[in-house]
């Protein structure tokens, strides 16, 4: 489900985006566009650009060109907290969870709820805890329970729903089912699917199995050397396709090194 306003700016517009790293150029010329409600799936080899895309839209990383709207309106991202405050999350393969700590404490880590004037309600931390994970169907037995002893699969879907709670507008997933499970894995595409349907968050997921980005996303982007060469809809492509790209890619790149 996309915008039901066809009239509607895109919630994101990354357009002619360039970075270099000393001698590196990691994007060039990079525009893309994401529209409200929409699953973006961004795919590439290894060093293609695919992170740092997803750090300059969040913030970490300021491009050296180029520019970026949200909601039609030109922004200069100066930090990850201002393009939280945004309503722009990002979600890492390291999650940024403290493992020592509770789930319910995690969800409302540098947000505690303020009851009566009071920071830290533990109670009522833990009763929104538990109705906010009930809410979006993450299964997990007691929100005491120390994040360091949940699975991969659970330790994501808090990563994503603390994200959710927060009231994020975009949603940006780098490599989340990178180290999952088969199991761990349903969950989190069936939390992304979930999330489609609500169509309150537009979401960029960074993914490098291919048939998993075509199950959950709307729109597939493939980024090759710092570049966007390839933009459709996953209904008119397939992982045959995507694959073939890619391949073709690293043939071409091989053939120029030489034997
Ligand atoms: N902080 C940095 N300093 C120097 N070079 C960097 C930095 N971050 C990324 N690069 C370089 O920029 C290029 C793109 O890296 P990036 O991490 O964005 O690729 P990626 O598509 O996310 O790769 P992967 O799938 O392996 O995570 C690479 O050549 C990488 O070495």
């Amino acid at each position: 489900m996309t915008s039901t306003d066809p009239g509607a700016p895109d919630v994101l517009r990354v357009e002619h985006i360039s970075k270099t790293f000393g001698t590196v150029t990691a994007l060039r010329d990079v525009s893309l566009r994401l529209a409200r409600g929409e699953v973006l799936g961004l795919i590439g080899d290894n060093g293609a650009g695919k992170s740092t895309l997803m750090k300059i839209i969040c913030g970490f990383h300021q491009p050296d060109g180029g520019r970026i709207l949200l909601d039609g309106a030109e922004v200069t991202l100066r930090s990850v907290e201002h393009a939280r405050s945004l309503g722009i999350d990002t979600v890492y393969q390291d999650l940024a969870l403290i493992n020592e700590l509770s789930v319910y404490h995690n969800m409302f880590l540098n947000r505690e709820p303020v009851l009566l004037g009071c920071l830290l309600n533990n109670r009522r931390m833990r009763a929104l805890a538990r109705s906010y994970l009930d809410d979006m169907g993450v299964n997990i037995p007691s929100v005491d329970v120390e994040v360091a002893k949940l699975s991969g699969g659970q330790r994501q879907a808090i990563a994503v729903a603390r994200s959710v709670y927060s009231r994020s507008k975009i949603l940006l997933l780098d490599e989340p089912l990178a180290a999952m499970g088969a199991k761990e894995g349903v969950q989190i595409l069936d939390l992304v699917r979930d999330l489609k349907a609500r169509g309150e968050v537009s979401i960029v997921i960074i993914a490098h199995n291919y048939a998993q980005v075509l199950e959950v996303c709307d729109r597939v982007n493939l980024l090759q050397h710092g570049s966007i060469t390839f933009d459709k809809p996953t209904a008119q492509t397939s992982v045959k396709e995507l694959t073939d790209l890619v391949v073709a890619e690293y043939r071409t790149a091989r053939a120029r090194r030489g034997p």
